[in-house]
């Protein structure tokens, strides 16, 4: 029976050891903090949960334009001590129904801190020592394949590190009792833009520093433009330029700017980046081969350098998205137990920005299109979506890209609220290689958003030439 060890109990370390353990093989999962991983117990899904209950509060602010009475804003707030309970109470219960799972299905599930311990390189065998909270080795493992999935940590700006109360990182966030008073978010990648919308949302006064031109600089740009355009009408303050520090004040905080300009708020929210979570575990020791960047180089295969030796996940740094951690693991253990497996498509992955409105992508984009390309474009605004313009939702639009002597749907973009429900048919037809056609072809609900992807189909249907 062959014997796995996965280090991390996160979406790649949990999703891995469910197919290996399918597959028959003997699994043992570590994990040093809680099975589910930052994913379940600190990043996505309390992250997501808290985006929940501040678009209550987005829904019912927009609801006057809709005829309903007495939901202004000052009527209505966000208790925050509840919110935190609930986002942790689900988070916990997630995790608990993880482990249940794997638990069921044979996995041996250990607490601790997995490190390798190979003495000699090239070995086919492999071992990992899993150490306690004291930092005593409790246990050795011999095993023949070894998963790496310890994820990645938010990155800390020297000059900048969180205290936990007043500057923090999104770790902190469902710790603090009362809502900020002005909240300043520094970064804004997808966490800082996520974090920033949602405070918005829930009525908190925001000011997001930006360091680039435009807010989500690997995004669609007409997609970011749109969201940088909701943010400041709901008052929300971009600030161009790059932190250098933040520093507390007795009132609150003070960022400071590269370029001698400050933004004072009550809380700086840092979201600055992640680094991967490699120190320790004794990879280059063993050859395993790292980037520049401190990532584990993998292949499509999620091989790393030493046989035998697999990585998934954040610690790879191939697209952070939970749902590319838990396909690169699953890929490993098929690839591991000699099951047909096919390399992972990254241009396949749909992802999702959960903002106000939600920004979700998939397949090829815009800015990444070499010149000359053979694709086509068209862009559908919202506005002019008969069940959008019931439900007075006039930001955001629909994107499609296809090939232009074939129809084929190459990518898509879709800005709306839900887009993350609504990206689904165009990552069907990318993964699958279906046209413009297909997609005019499909009866859509009428009236419904997703009639924009069919429509959008349709706009780039060609008169058929042999017809
Ligand atoms: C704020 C935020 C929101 C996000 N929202 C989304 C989203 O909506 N959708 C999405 O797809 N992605 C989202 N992501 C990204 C997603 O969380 C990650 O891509 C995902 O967690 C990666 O899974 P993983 O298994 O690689 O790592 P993780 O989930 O980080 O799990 C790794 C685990 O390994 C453990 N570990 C580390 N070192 C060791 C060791 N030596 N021994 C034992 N255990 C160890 C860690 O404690 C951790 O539990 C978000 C990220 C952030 C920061
Ligand atoms: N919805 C989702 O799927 C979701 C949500 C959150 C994060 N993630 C993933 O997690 C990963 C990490 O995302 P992230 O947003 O935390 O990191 P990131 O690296 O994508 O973005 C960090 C941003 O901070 C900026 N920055 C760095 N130093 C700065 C400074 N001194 N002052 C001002 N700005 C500064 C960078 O320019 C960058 O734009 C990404 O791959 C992302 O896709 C996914």
């Amino acid at each position: 029976m062959t014997r796995i060890v996965i280090i991390g109990g996160g979406p790649a370390g949990y999703e891995a050891a469910l197919v290996a353990a399918s597959l028959g093989a003997e699994v043992t999962v570590v994990e040093r903090d809680g099975v589910g991983g930052a994913s379940v117990l600190t990043d996505c899904v309390p992250s997501k949960t808290f985006i929940a209950s501040a678009g209550v509060m987005t829904n019912v602010r927009d609801s006057t334009a809709l005829g309903v009475q007495g939901s202004e804003l000052a009527t209505v707030g966000i208790d925050l001590p509840a919110v935190n309970q609930r986002v942790k109470g689900l988070a916990v219960a997630q995790s608990a129904d993880i482990r249940a799972r794997l638990v069921a299905e044979g996995v041996r599930v250990l607490p601790g801190q997995g490190r390798l311990s190979d003495e000699v390189r090239g070995l086919a065998e492999h071992r990992v020592q899993v150490v306690d909270a004291v930092g005593a080795v409790s246990e050795t493992l011999e095993c023949d394949v070894v998963l790496i999935a310890t994820g990645a940590d938010p990155r800390v700006l020297p000059g900048a590190e969180p205290d936990h109360e007043r500057i923090l990182d999104w770790r902190d966030v469902y710790d603090i009792q009362e809502m900020p008073e002005h909240l300043v978010v520094v970064g804004s990648g997808v966490t800082g833009a996520e974090f920033a919308s949602g405070y918005l949302e829930a009525g908190v006064p925001v000011t997001l520093v930006s360091s680039r031109d435009r807010v989500l600089p690997g995004e669609d740009s007409d997609a970011a433009e749109v969201l940088e355009d909701v943010f400041q009408s709901r008052g929300g303050r971009l600030e161009r330029g790059r932190a250098a520090g933040v520093r507390r004040t007795e009132k609150g905080v003070v960022v400071e700017l590269t370029d001698g300009r400050t933004v004072e708020g009550s809380h700086a929210l840092m979201t600055v980046g992640t680094v991967p979570n490699t120190d320790g575990l004794n990879l280059e020791r063993c050859g395993v081969e790292l980037a520049p960047s401190g990532h584990v180089v993998v292949d499509r295969v999620s091989r790393t350098s030493v046989p035998g030796i697999y990585a998934a996940g954040d610690v790879t740094g191939v697209f952070q998205l939970a749902s590319v951690a838990a396909m690169q693991g699953r890929i490993a253990m098929w690839h591991a137990l000699g099951e047909a497996v096919t390399p992972i498509r990254l241009k396949t992955v749909s992802a999702n920005v959960f903002t106000h409105p939600e920004i979700a992508t998939v397949g090829v984009q815009e800015k990444t299109l070499p010149e000359g390309a053979d694709i086509e474009v068209v862009r559908l605004p919202l506005a002019t979506n008969a069940r959008a313009k019931m439900a007075d939702l006039r930001d955001g639009f629909v994107k499609l890209f296809a090939r232009q002597a074939t129809g084929v749907v190459v990518g898509g973009v879709v800005v709306a609220p839900g887009a993350s429900e609504l990206i689904l048919p165009i990552a069907l037809a990318v993964t699958k290689g279906l046209t413009v056609t297909d997609l005019a072809q499909t009866f859509a609900i009428y009236p419904s958003l997703s009639g924009s992807i069919t429509e959008a189909g349709r706009r780039l249907m060609r008169a058929d030439a042999l017809a």
